[in-house]
């Protein structure tokens, strides 16, 4: 269904392949400034979704629709995949990245819903209100077999203590539970503030009478409980799972129930879904949900509002609140490290230029002020300089470093809070088997971008338009021979700077022209005497 249209020009278009709420994708709706072109086609089969995504440049989804890497490379004009939820295990993030393509996430918006449904899910465990229901339904009064447990001085034990987790934890201390939790992040003067106890896996499973899961499905999660973990929990333990499905291990928690070491379980998320036909369901003990804690009108709206706002952001200026695979930088640092972003990108693009041989290594270095952020995204922005020239638009600052690494091009980050007399400097360096070229740039309060330093010599140039890097031996003349040359052939000099090892060594020249050189002319000047290397440059 087509639901907003638009011309052709700046054309963006979005496609919903998920049930999202209409209140929540309302700022996708209202847009003006784009030239949005909202399509909703839900419940596609795989091969549908590869049809209809050819030219889309937004996919947004909830965890029904599996963003494979076929998906992926089909739609050819995506930059960005938008899940309207925290778990992104239905994306292929690595494909995601390899071509270039952010994807966000709404990773607050649920975690209210979730929370909330995660406490429903272990009540009704205690006191079986699901199957009284169903009995009841079906004229039983039966008073016996339902018989329950109470949550108040039980031992909650939680494995994963993020977002969701920490709100569970809250919760459950308002039914005056115990609560045992494990998080590798999970500090001990946290535990403490939060009235918990931090433990280990195995001393939060084998303490609680309830465990519940809220880590991600990662490999080092995916049957966190197993036989093992079963085997040392207390008898008539309870589980629960809102997380993921094969956070717990679905066969062993089976086996764990038909032995009766474990009371019951209740679990909202299973390994594939729709899980309407799972062994774990034939047990009167199991009690479930069709993947329904983010299901709230509340929560909805606040995801699908989340990643609305950050496609927009996207189209709008490059940035986005919520990144997955790309380092996110907090708003309060952003204003700061965002004008280091093109110089970053400009020192990159010069060194390619220089630069005649493949590049194996790259080291850069960040000095000053510039060192106390977080510079991955520099050097995203570095690399993707770096690669433009063989890459062109195929780079950008997702993929920069995977394909910087997988091209083979070791790269080594250095900070330094010393920057020799600059407030900031970003220095860089490649190397390639015959080849070692730097070049260094500040940005200068006032007046903007400046390469202050070429091979090892101090130039000052704007890195803007274009440059003429030239080499040559420290003789009389050099320069004024360059100048006539250049002269001869309608080429006007705007700048040059010219830097020295030592008197008669070598030198170099850093020129900025007017216009483009073409290869003849810069043949022309480098038959010049004493002229060793002539490079043209575009930033
Ligand atoms: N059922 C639903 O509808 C629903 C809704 C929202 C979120 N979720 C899922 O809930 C889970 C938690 O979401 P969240 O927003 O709290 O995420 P979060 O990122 O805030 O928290 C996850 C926590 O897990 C921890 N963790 C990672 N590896 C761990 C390990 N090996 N052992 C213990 N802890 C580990 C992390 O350190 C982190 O603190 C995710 O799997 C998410 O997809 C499900
Ligand atoms: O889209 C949904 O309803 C599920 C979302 C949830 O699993 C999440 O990880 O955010």
């Amino acid at each position: 269904m087509v639901t907003k249209t638009a011309t052709a020009t700046n054309l963006i278009n979005v496609f919903i392949a998920d049930p999202l709420s209409e209140d929540g994708i309302f700022p996708l709706r209202q847009e003006t400034d784009l030239n949005l072109n909202v399509v909703i086609d839900t419940g596609l089969a795989p091969e549908q979704l590869i049809e209809k995504i050819q030219d889309v440049h937004v996919l947004l989804v909830r965890s029904q629709t599996k963003v494979t890497r076929e998906i992926i490379a089909a739609a050819k004009s995506l930059k960005l995949i938008g899940r309207a939820g925290v778990g992104v295990d239905n994306i292929d993030l690595a494909a995601a990245t390899e071509h270039g393509v952010i994807v966000v996430n709404a990773p607050d918006g649920n975690t209210n819903s979730a929370a909330e449904h995660t406490i429903a899910m272990m009540t009704s465990l205690a006191r079986h209100i699901p199957q009284a229901y169903n009995a009841l339904k079906n004229g039983l009064w039966d008073r016996k077999t339902y018989v329950g447990v109470e949550l108040k001085n039980k031992t909650l034990g939680v494995l994963g203590f993020g977002r969701i987790g920490t709100e569970v934890a809250y919760r459950a201390k308002g039914q005056r539970m115990n609560v045992i939790a494990y998080d590798p992040f999970l500090t001990e003067e946290r535990a403490k503030e939060l009235g918990i106890t931090k433990g280990s896996v195995d001393e939060v499973v084998q303490a609680a009478d309830f465990i519940t899961v809220h880590t991600p499905l990662l490999p080092e999660t995916r049957n966190l409980i197993n036989k093992d973990k079963f085997a040392i929990m207390k008898t008539d333990v309870r589980i629960i799972n809102c997380a993921r499905g094969g956070i717990i291990d679905e066969d062993d928690l089976y086996d764990a129930i038909v032995e009766g070491k474990v009371a019951g379980a209740a679990l909202d998320v299973f390994v594939e879904e729709p899980a309407t036909n799972h062994k774990l369901l034939t047990l009167p003990q199991v009690i479930a949900t069709p993947h329904l804690g983010a299901s709230t009108i509340e929560a909805q709206e606040s995801v699908a509002v989340d990643v609305s706002n950050d496609i927009i952001k996207f189209f709008k200026t490059g940035t986005v609140t919520n990144p997955v695979n790309m380092p996110s930088i907090p708003k309060e640092l952003l204003a700061q490290v965002e004008p280091f972003f093109e110089l970053a990108e400009k020192l990159g693009n010069f060194l390619s230029q220089v630069t005649t041989e493949p590049i194996k290594e790259i080291n850069i270095s960040y000095a000053g002020e510039v060192a106390n952020y977080d510079v991955r995204p520099l050097t995203s922005n570095n690399l993707k300089g770096l690669l433009q020239k063989n890459h062109g638009d195929h780079v950008n600052d997702v993929n920069a470093r995977y394909l910087s690494e997988r091209i083979g091009i070791k790269i080594n980050e250095h900070k330094t809070t010393t920057a020799k007399g600059f407030t900031n400097l970003i220095s860089v360096e490649v190397k390639t088997e015959n080849e070692v070229h730097t070049v260094a740039g500040t940005l200068l309060n006032g007046l903007g971008a400046r390469i202050v330093k070429v091979e090892n010599y101090v130039v000052d140039v704007i890195p803007q338009g274009h440059l003429l890097y030239i080499k040559n031996t420290d003789k009389p003349g050099a320069i004024g021979r360059v100048a006539t040359k250049l002269a001869e052939k309608d080429i006007n000099i705007a700048t040059m700077q010219v830097g020295r090892d030592q008197v008669g060594g070598t030198a170099i020249m850093m020129l900025t022209i007017d216009n483009d050189v073409t290869a003849e002319d810069l043949n022309y000047v480098a038959q010049l005497e004493n002229i060793d290397e002539v490079k043209a440059i575009t930033l």
